[in-house]
């Protein structure tokens, strides 16, 4: 897993690594720059001019280092320096005096001297990992001058006034930048919502920092990488029966969908037995749509109203669909009492814990809960931020010891000790009806498995985003569908197990 650092760790990481590679801080830099530019050059194919806008800090050097690289790579370029020079740091000095004659960059100290920035492009490099307030004066204004521009915004390392792992006084300008190049770690704040607007599209270029120094830092956010992911293995003498039973209690009248598509899920994840426990409207509909499902029918007609759990169950998928009528609150108050197999709670089933909190400590341990942001708010209330947001989904897990995946784009995945990890795929396309019924199988299917929870978790939200952008790459993200997903599981875990 990839460690998500704060601003102050990857300080000092520069410094360990300039002290112990050993390499000179400004060779660290023009190593950064080079690695911004090969990026940078990767993502623009043919730019016809481009402003660096630098600050006097090593972010700005960072600029100047850059717009030298650019030379003879694209058209014209223009290079405007923003704040006191006599402030500048040693780094942006050397490579200020590297620039020549042919670069000559424009200092900016006021208003009248910021330009209208008619590039097509501009690189943001004023402020980078020393922001240390809100963005104002001159430099707010020529962030409202970038932002103003028709121009794309490639920012160095992070959106200039955006702060990297905190929130973001709305007093401070921020760039809105439509790519961001950052340099060997991704910023937490790239996971956040809130965010999205000023980062862009953002990529991670590696630039040497110590790994022995960044694998030896305390952190409690990663991001999952496809290294992490390793399936349960098939072996030659298995047989449905070790395979995984799953138990799936889902569905209400006009909501077998959410079972249907659950169903298929676990099925092409690779669970060996499929129990569902659907009410009696959905017998038939399931037979049909899922022949591989046994069904054991609810003697409500309409809803579930009782599950019994059947033995050598080895995890209970329990939520689409199912709605959150008192009979389904107490056929889950019930289940909760019996069940020893850990559970996958999402949608209606989280939506009854919220309105039940007593029933949380019934949960069996190692349990994963599921829900999308309007879910977590009922089980947690509202966050000020981002950063709250988070901090509620640890205390969360750790106060009553369950694993969870908080859904959405770059999902979070918090284990009981509070740790999280966000997963990199998936695309907007999978926000669409039924997405998450299809995440749900998945996981139950790991699980089943034999997979602990919360690899199953980690695994799951990789496989359901990868089959979400092989569907998208396959149908486009807007006709693509929550069935779509389900059609791409297949080739989804083909890829995990090759790389095995
Ligand atoms: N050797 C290194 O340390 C490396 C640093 N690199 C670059 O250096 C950046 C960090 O550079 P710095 O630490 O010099 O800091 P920045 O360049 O981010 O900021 C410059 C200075 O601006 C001042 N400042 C902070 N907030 C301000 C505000 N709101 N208004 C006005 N002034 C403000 C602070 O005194 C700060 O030190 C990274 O983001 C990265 O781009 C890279 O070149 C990699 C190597
Ligand atoms: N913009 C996005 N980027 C990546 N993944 C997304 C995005 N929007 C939704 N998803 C994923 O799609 C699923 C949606 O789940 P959910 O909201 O529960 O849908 P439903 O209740 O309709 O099944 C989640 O796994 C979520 O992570
Ligand atoms: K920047």
């Amino acid at each position: 897993m990839r460690p998500i650092l704060n601003s102050q760790q990857i300080r000092e990481a520069d410094a360990f690594t300039i002290a112990n590679e050993p390499i000179s801080s400004v060779n660290l830099m023009e190593r950064a720059a080079s690695a911004f530019t090969q990026k940078f050059l990767e993502l623009f194919a043919s730019v016809p001019s481009v402003a660096v806008v630098c600050g006097v800090g090593n972010n700005g050097g960072d600029g100047l280092a850059i717009a030298r690289m650019l030379q003879g790579e694209v058209g014209h370029i223009e290079v405007y320096v923003v704040g006191n020079l006599e402030k500048a740091s040693e780094d942006f000095r050397v490579n200020y005096d590297r620039l020549g004659e042919r670069l000559s960059p424009k200092i900016v100290v006021d208003e009248s001297q910021i330009p209208e920035f008619d590039t097509s492009l501009i690189i943001d490099g004023m402020f980078g990992s020393g922001l240390s307030r809100p963005v104002e004066g001159v430099y707010a204004q020529v962030i409202e001058r970038i932002n103003a521009s028709e121009a794309q915004v490639c920012a160095i390392d992070i959106p200039s006034g955006l702060f990297a792992d905190k929130p973001t006084p709305s007093a401070g300008a921020v760039v809105e930048a439509t790519h961001t190049i950052s340099f060997q770690l991704p910023k937490l704040v790239f996971f956040m919502p809130s965010a999205a607007s000023y980062v862009g599209s953002w990529h991670v270029v590696p630039i040497g920092l110590s790994e022995e120094f960044l694998l030896q830092q305390t952190t409690d956010k990663w991001q999952i990488e496809l290294r992490d992911i390793h399936l349960p293995l098939k072996r030659r003498f298995d047989h449905k029966g070790t395979n995984g039973r799953v138990l799936l209690v889902a569905g209400s009248k006009g909501k077998m969908g959410a079972a249907i598509l659950s169903a298929k899920a676990a099925l092409r994840s690779g669970c060996g037995l499929l129990f569902a426990h659907v009410p009696c409207c959905g017998l038939d509909i399931l037979q049909v749509a899922v022949p591989e499902a046994m069904v054991e029918v609810d003697e409500h007609t309409e809803i579930i109203s009782e599950v019994l759990p059947e033995e050598q169950i080895d995890v209970i998928v329990i939520g689409p669909g199912i709605g959150t009528g008192k009979l389904t609150e107490n056929a889950l108050a019930q289940l909760l009492q019996k069940a020893t197999a850990p559970m996958v709670m999402d949608a209606d089933a989280i939506n009854i814990l919220a309105a039940n909190t007593h029933l949380l400590s019934a949960v069996p341990p190692e349990s994963v809960l599921t829900p999308h942001p309007g879910e977590f708010k009922r089980l947690v209330g509202d966050w000020k931020d981002d950063f709250e947001k988070l901090e509620k989904l640890k205390a969360f897990c750790k106060k009553y010891q369950l694993n969870m995946v908080l859904k959405g784009a770059y999902s979070a995945v918090c284990d009981t000790k509070g740790q999280i990890t966000f997963n990199p795929t998936g695309n907007p396309g999978m926000a669409t009806g039924g997405s998450g019924d299809v995440l749900t199988g998945v996981i139950g299917a790991l699980i089943g498995q034999g997979m602990n929870p919360l690899e199953a978790l980690r695994a799951g939200v990789y496989i359901h985003g990868l089959a979400g952008d092989l569907a998208a790459h396959a149908q486009g993200y807007r006709s693509m569908t929550a069935s779509d997903i389900v059609a791409m599981l297949p080739q989804a875990i083909n890829q995990l197990d090759k790389k095995c």
